[in-house]
């Protein structure tokens, strides 16, 4: 350990929150992890020495760990100031998909608190919080990096951001954006072979997989890749307001979008889900009637300053066609690259790839705190 520890807090322990601790507990000179949190409970390592600290391991073991202060669910505000009170530098990696939290990284930006964290809602929701979390950033010099916002641990931000600090001009981004769509239309409507899979037990299986939001309905209604490109755009240089600004093709059945967004709401959703197949099954078959296959894409035209989120169907034989698992492809098209895109493809959802690109957004901070 360094001599000025870091000190670190971690709220979420779901799939990519228990991936992120067992990499946390792989990290050369680890922070000292001194608050674990999830909805109702919290761990804090006792104030004033913030000692012992918390075992980076998953929630049973690091719950049972004796010595620790444990309580139920702390506002922001206090997580904020406990933190901002260690004796050192500390970092609160949100590993939730909370809006709520999300709304309070000013209050930790402005105590000197980092923010590392792949939940898209801070970065996504009015353009009044995404400007707020910077420049309280930069009055509590602190940092935030978000990469697993976009394209889950893949270097997409990171990509941009060096293309954009370097002079070069943004004209269009596009791709897939959505782990879970790309799984869904991949095994669901193949660009080789041919699949008898239903499209709700392809959902239920993608919700299984750790690829889905909390709630897999921000996944089908677009909005979780609308979040996406509504983060792309911003740091390319547009000032989109929401990410309902722009039109969004939903996937949720009329007949179930009016269920409430509740855990209930959601087992109600994927129980009723299976009685409207047909309806996704003849979507898949106009697309195979012209000989193509159908996949949900997202794109960014910079200086019209258009952003689309929907089906759009294309050639088998096309990279967004073959397209694997839970595979992402983004394609930057800039003045520099001229008409050869930047792409970056890869797993695009999942814990362990999540959490990666969590942790190397963690070692940066470190590395820059220093
Ligand atoms: N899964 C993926 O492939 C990817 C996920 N992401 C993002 O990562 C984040 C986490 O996703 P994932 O791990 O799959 O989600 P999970 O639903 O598996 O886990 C969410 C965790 O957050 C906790 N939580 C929720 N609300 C609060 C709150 N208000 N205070 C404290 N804890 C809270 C839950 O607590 P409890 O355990 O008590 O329920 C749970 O531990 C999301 O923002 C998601 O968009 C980004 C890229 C890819
Ligand atoms: N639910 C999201 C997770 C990553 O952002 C997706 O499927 O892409
Ligand atoms: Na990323």
């Amino acid at each position: 350990m360094s001599a000025n520890p870091i000190y670190l807090g971690v709220v979420g322990v779901g799939g990519v929150g228990t991936a992120f601790l067992s990499q946390l507990a792989r990290l050369p000179n680890a922070p000292k992890l001194v608050l674990l949190a999830r909805s109702s409970q919290t761990l804090l390592a006792p104030a004033p020495a913030y000692s012992p600290a918390i075992p980076p391991a998953d929630w049973a073991i690091a719950s049972a760990t004796p010595s620790l202060t444990k309580t139920g669910a702390l506002p922001a505000e206090e997580m904020a100031t406990y933190l901002a009170s260690a004796p050192g530098r500390a970092i609160l990696v949100d590993n939730t998909s909370d809006i709520n939290l999300a709304r309070s990284y000013p209050t930790f930006l402005k105590k000197g608190v980092s923010v590392v964290t792949p939940n898209k809602k801070g970065f996504s929701d009015d353009l009044s919080l995404w400007k707020e979390i910077f420049s309280s950033a930069a009055e509590g010099k602190a940092l935030v990096y978000h990469e697993s916002t976009v394209g889950a641990g893949l270097p997409v931000l990171s990509t941009l951001k060096d293309l954009v600090a370097t002079g070069d001009e943004v004209t269009r981004i596009e791709g897939v954006f959505s782990g879970t769509l790309s799984f869904l239309f991949n095994t669901f409507a193949p660009a080789s072979g041919s699949s008898n899979a239903q499209w709700s037990a392809v959902v239920a299986q993608a919700k299984e997989l750790g690829y889905t939001e909390p709630d897999p309905r921000d996944d089908l209604n677009g909005m979780d890749v609308a979040r996406k490109l509504t983060i792309l755009a911003r740091l390319a240089g547009l000032d989109v307001s929401r990410p309902d600004s722009f039109p969004i093709e939903s996937l949720i059945p009329a007949e179930l979008a009016s269920l409430p967004s509740s855990a209930d709401g959601i087992s109600q959703f994927m129980t009723r889900l299976p009685e409207f197949d047909a309806q996704m099954a003849n979507i898949k078959d106009a697309a195979e009637k012209e000989g193509k296959v159908v996949r949900y894409v997202g794109s960014i035209d910079v200086a019209s300053k258009a952003v689309k989120v929907g089906l759009q169907y294309f050639d088998k034989d096309s990279a967004i066609a073959g397209l694997k698992g839970s595979d992402n492809i983004i394609s930057f098209y800039t003045k520099r690259y001229g008409a050869n895109p930047v792409i970056v493809q890869g797993a695009g959802a999942g814990g362990e790839v999540t959490a990666m690109g969590v942790s190397s957004d963690l070692l940066k901070v470190i590395e820059r705190l220093h």
